[in-house]
């Protein structure tokens, strides 16, 4: 799913309004009637006390179509106006008439702090003050209010986006933006929903509908996308019948030391699993036992040193290599790894020590190949880049060193975030299970393994997060998050590609009617 910038919303709701031949009053009738339906459907009618908080823009424009509608079918509706300044929007007035025409309960004006009326815990707040309009830090007694939102531990929902949030801009002061358990966003989702900083400001989010010009949503090329199933199953690449091993590569992970020849299973296992031809581990004397015995689908070639890597030295030809993972940053790893990188024609995942040994000595970045994978997670990212003072410069200096060296960087999160060429793609699966031992080296396998099959090292990074993140959700089924090991990840790659086919549940009455 496309995640559009500011400049792309506003002039999609300028160019729908155009094409669709309609107002921007009838766009925000559109807006604010889609989330009168989703309150309506979860509602039925209940009386409790909705307190719907209207700011002076197009945002509290929606929240007073919401106002009127939940009035006109009876609900328990005390709508309030937050006059932060005296710039109303025009479609915020013509729906300011509307309600005041529609019942005798005007919306009640709040100018300062000093009358902030009583919510109840059970109570829902609608907060429509700000909307991707937000430009500047909120005044006082507006913020005074958003604690206000906070501390009556009512239900929150938020329109389009949780006021005080920038959609653009990393926040400034936390308690000037309204914390919300549900957003409702139009059109696209929020960057802000997914970065780490931000992502707490709303529990849940849903986008709804109104019904942009599609030309416009379809053709829109935006630097952000969110990855889902939908947006990985058409770079699938199906087998054929008379598929062998030979057609689906060789994988070479270079990686260990003594006490770390788990990282390399891990990471052979992983490549294996996500269909690999063949995988060979390259790994120091002291893991070869070890290796041959927990994991006998893999080959196994020896360094000369007993404990660690010293002369990266193969007679095979993979098809792509995995470099670091348990690896360290002994001197002479380092060393063999320069001359390896001299030479190296084959793409490239980089993971783990293998990073740091970057991060060290970074004039070796300039021997990376071309499209080469760097899967680095927040510490080993800033010794790459430097520190960062918030996520959008993160982003930004991501962006910037992914550009300069041309690389495919896979920022590791809860929201891995996987960049290239300026853009970047943000994933919606896994969950803090993946917070374990080894659970980086299986990411590291799984994309190799896809590398190996023939996906380019873009494609193969975006499904490769994407499966480890949904392996991941299908193993904690079981396990929960506490006790999920890096192996039940690999133990269910297979679900998780299975699950790509999977067709959606139906629904009961549907299935109902197809029986009778
Ligand atoms: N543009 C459209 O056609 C549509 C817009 N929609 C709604 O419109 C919203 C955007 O509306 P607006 O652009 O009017 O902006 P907002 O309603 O977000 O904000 C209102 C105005 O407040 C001012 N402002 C910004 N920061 C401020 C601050 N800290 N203190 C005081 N004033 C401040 C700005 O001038 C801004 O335009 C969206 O988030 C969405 O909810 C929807 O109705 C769908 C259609
Ligand atoms: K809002």
């Amino acid at each position: 799913m496309k995640i559009f910038s500011k400049a792309q919303i506003y002039e999609g709701d300028r160019l729908t309004a155009e094409r669709q031949n309609i107002s921007s009053t009838d766009l925000m009738e559109r807006a604010g009637t889609q989330i009168f339906n989703w309150m309506h459907a979860r509602m039925q009618g209940a009386q409790v006390p909705i307190h719907i908080f209207c700011g002076i823009g197009n945002n509290g424009g929606d929240g007073l179509v919401l106002a009127r509608h939940l009035v006109l079918d009876g609900y328990n509706v005390k709508t309030y106006i937050i006059n932060y300044s005296d710039k109303r929007s025009k479609d915020f007035l013509i729906n300011y008439d509307r309600i005041k025409n529609t019942t005798k309960d005007w919306p009640v004006l709040l100018s300062d702090a000093e009358e902030l009326p009583e919510i109840h815990p059970n109570d829902i707040i609608v907060d429509a003050v700000f909307g991707i309009g937000l430009n500047r830090p909120v005044v006082n007694w507006v913020k005074t209010l958003f604690m206000h939102f906070k501390a009556s531990k009512a239900f929150t929902l938020s329109i389009d986006i949780p006021s005080g949030l920038f959609v653009d801009k990393p926040v400034e002061d936390e308690d000037a933006v309204v914390y919300a358990g549900f957003t409702l966003s139009f059109a696209s989702p929020k960057l802000v929903f997914f970065l780490p900083e931000t992502a707490k400001y709303t529990v849940q989010w849903e986008i709804l509908d109104i019904g942009l010009d599609q030309e416009y949503t379809f053709t829109t090329q935006t630097e952000t996308e969110l990855i889902s199933k939908y947006e990985v199953l058409p770079n699938y690449r199906p087998r054929d019948k008379f598929s062998h091993k030979g057609q689906f590569g060789h994988s070479l992970i270079i990686g260990g030391s003594y006490g770390k020849i788990g990282a390399v299973t891990l990471a052979s296992k992983a490549a294996l699993s996500t269909g690999a031809g063949l995988v060979t581990a390259f790994i120091p004397k002291c893991g070869y036992q070890i290796l041959q015995t927990a994991f006998p689908e893999a080959m196994v070639i020896t360094d000369d040193s007993e404990t660690t890597i010293t002369n990266i030295n193969f007679d095979i030809e993979p098809t792509v290599i995995a470099f670091g993972v348990g690896i360290g940053k002994h001197v002479e790893t380092v060393k063999t790894f320069e001359a390896f990188l001299k030479t190296n024609k084959a793409p490239l995942v980089i993971d783990a020590d293998g990073l740091n040994i970057l991060a060290e000595n970074k004039g070796l970045l300039k021997l990376l190949p071309p499209e080469c994978v760097l899967t680095p997670h927040p510490k080993e990212l800033e010794r790459l880049i430097g520190a960062w003072a918030n996520d959008f410069e993160k982003l930004d200096k991501a962006k910037a060193f992914a550009e300069k060296y041309k690389i495919v960087l896979v920022i590791k999160g809860a929201n891995t975030i996987t960049i290239f060429n300026n853009k970047q793609f943000v994933n919606t699966t896994g969950n803090p299970g993946l917070a374990t031992a080894g659970s980086g080296d299986v990411l590291t396998g799984i994309i190799t393994g896809l590398i190996s099959q023939g996906y380019h090292t873009l494609s193969a990074a975006i499904f490769g997060v994407y499966l480890h993140g949904k392996a991941a959700d299908i193993a904690v089924e079981d396990s929960g998050y506490e006790s999920l090991l890096a192996t039940h990840v690999i133990e269910n790659i297979g679900k998780a590609i299975v699950d790509l086919f999977a067709q959606p549940e139906q629904h009961e009455a549907a299935q109902q009617s197809q029986e009778n």
